[in-house]
């Protein structure tokens, strides 16, 4: 007869915070500590080897770190076999599609690349995007702390992309603009085909407002985190969630009922 399997699902969930000692780790690693499901087994800083994940038995990665060394904090991860969760911005399309390749010769493993961690933040993106079929206009404003390394956010980023996606399933052709003379990029960066403007501000947090505009009429969607703690059911969402989700997920929308 055979021994029955002693890892069951109440076994808790191994994790390693990479980013540990920033701002967003922080907050992570006291989350994780605290969730009775989780066992914060490692925390890494940018003068730590990746081995020590292993070497800790990690079975999920948390990669809160900065856009020039997540990919490899993340190929590291599924070489591995470690599922990863990452709220690192700087995830462009091919960045993706490369991890896709990866991720093809290791079929068991999950990846959620996540833009943005909050629930609020997810919402406001998709209705934004369902809005965006409707108004001939459409531009984003993403607002931050200026200790931000990367413009624009990534959050700005997958927020374009959605209302792109939506806008040429409808048929919705380019917001209209007569500018021709534009010599300082004063209408902001082109994402998408859709205009994103990134301010950077002392006192800010992390803010998104996406304007669309009609004929005689504005929609106004905006969103405000004012404090880390936004993201953290998110964060706990994707770590329970993302072993029983195998290949590459984007966006916290797909852990998600949002109907
Ligand atoms: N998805 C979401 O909801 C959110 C995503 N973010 C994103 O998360 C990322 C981190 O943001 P934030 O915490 O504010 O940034 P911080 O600058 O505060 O922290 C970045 C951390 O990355 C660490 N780091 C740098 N290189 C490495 C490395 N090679 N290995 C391990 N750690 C490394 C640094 O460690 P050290 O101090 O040792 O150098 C630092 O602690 C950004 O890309 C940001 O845009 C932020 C908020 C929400
Ligand atoms: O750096 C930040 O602060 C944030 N980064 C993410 C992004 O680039 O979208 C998420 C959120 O906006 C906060």
């Amino acid at each position: 007869m055979t021994a029955p399997d002693s890892s069951t699902s109440t076994d808790p969930i191994r994790v390693a915070v990479l980013g540990a000692g920033g701002k967003m780790g922080r907050y992570a690693v006291q989350a994780v500590a605290e969730a009775p499901d989780l066992e914060l087994v490692a925390e890494l800083g940018s003068a730590d080897p990746l081995q020590r994940m292993l070497d800790a038995g990690a079975s999920h990665v948390l990669d809160l770190t900065v856009p020039q060394v997540s990919p490899e904090n993340v190929a590291f991860a599924v070489e591995n076999g470690l599922h990863a969760v990452v709220g690192t911005s700087g995830w462009s399309d091919e960045r993706r599609a490369r991890l896709r390749d990866r991720l093809a010769d290791h079929p068991e493993v999950g990846v959620l690349i996540a833009p943005n961690f909050s629930v609020g933040s997810v919402l406001a993106s998709a209705f934004a995007a369902q809005a965006a079929k409707h108004f001939p206009s459409v531009e984003i404003i993403e607002m931050h702390h200026p200790d931000k390394v990367d413009a624009p956010s990534g959050t700005a980023v997958r927020t374009a992309g959605l209302i792109a996606d939506a806008r040429s399933g409808a048929g919705v052709g380019p917001s209209p603009d007569a500018t021709t003379h534009d010599p300082d990029g004063a209408r902001g960066a082109l994402v998408d085909g859709v205009r994103v403007h990134a301010v950077r501000l002392r006192g800010l947090e992390a803010h998104q407002e996406v304007l669309l505009g009609g004929p005689g009429e504005q929609l106004v969607l905006r969103h405000d985190a004012f404090d880390r703690k936004a993201y953290m059911p998110g964060v706990l969402l994707g770590l329970r969630t993302v072993a029983s989700r195998p290949g590459l997920a984007y966006g916290l929308d797909a852990y998600l009922d949002l109907g």
